[in-house]
């Protein structure tokens, strides 16, 4: 037993923390999206801008410094939100929502995405399926009808 759960160990991929960031808007509480570089898993799907932490990153550091590296802002606050979990067929990501209201700097798309300001439901597609409960629950929060199956799906349009 114990070898096979060592075994069972060994073959189970580690799970990626990764940072994201529900920019709001002041003026209009409208939400930042932006599309999925080029060159990456999922190239043109719509997420809420963050990455992965590197080695020894908190996720506020992790979040600064992916939001400076790609989309040129620097955050003002980062307040810890929800942590969720998705299995992707390339990776299994835990992914730690923070929400921003803060932020100094003008939007600048460094790898080349499409940046969109979205109210909910959102009009651009696809969408990551790992960002839908957080649109469940900012849904939620707004009191806002859900419909997940609006989202993500392969024949919708790209964009809005
Ligand atoms: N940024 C972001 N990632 C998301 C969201 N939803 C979701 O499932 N993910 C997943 C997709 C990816 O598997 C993972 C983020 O990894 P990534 O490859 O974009 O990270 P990164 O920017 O650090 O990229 P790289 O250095 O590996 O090129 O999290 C979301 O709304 N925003």
């Amino acid at each position: 037993m114990v070898q096979k759960s060592k075994t069972l160990a060994a073959a189970l991929p580690t799970r990626i923390e990764v940072a994201v960031g529900i920019l709001i808007r002041a003026s209009d509480g409208a939400l930042l999206l932006t599309s999925r570089p080029s060159g990456k898993v999922r190239a043109g799907w719509w997420e809420f801008p963050g990455g992965k932490l590197e080695a020894g990153e908190s996720v506020e550091q992790a979040l600064r410094r992916e939001l400076q590296e790609e989309i040129g802002i620097i955050i003002g606050n980062c307040l810890p939100w929800q942590i969720t979990e998705h299995d992707y067929p390339h990776a299994q990501v835990r992914l730690h929502w923070c929400k921003v209201t803060q932020w100094q700097g003008e939007l600048v798309m460094r790898e080349g995405q499409a940046m969109a300001w979205q109210q909910l439901p959102l009009d651009v597609r696809p969408v990551l399926e790992g960002a839908l409960p957080a649109l469940q629950w900012l849904s939620a929060e707004r009191g806002l009808p859900f419909d997940a199956r609006v989202y993500a799906t392969e024949d919708a349009a790209h964009g809005a």
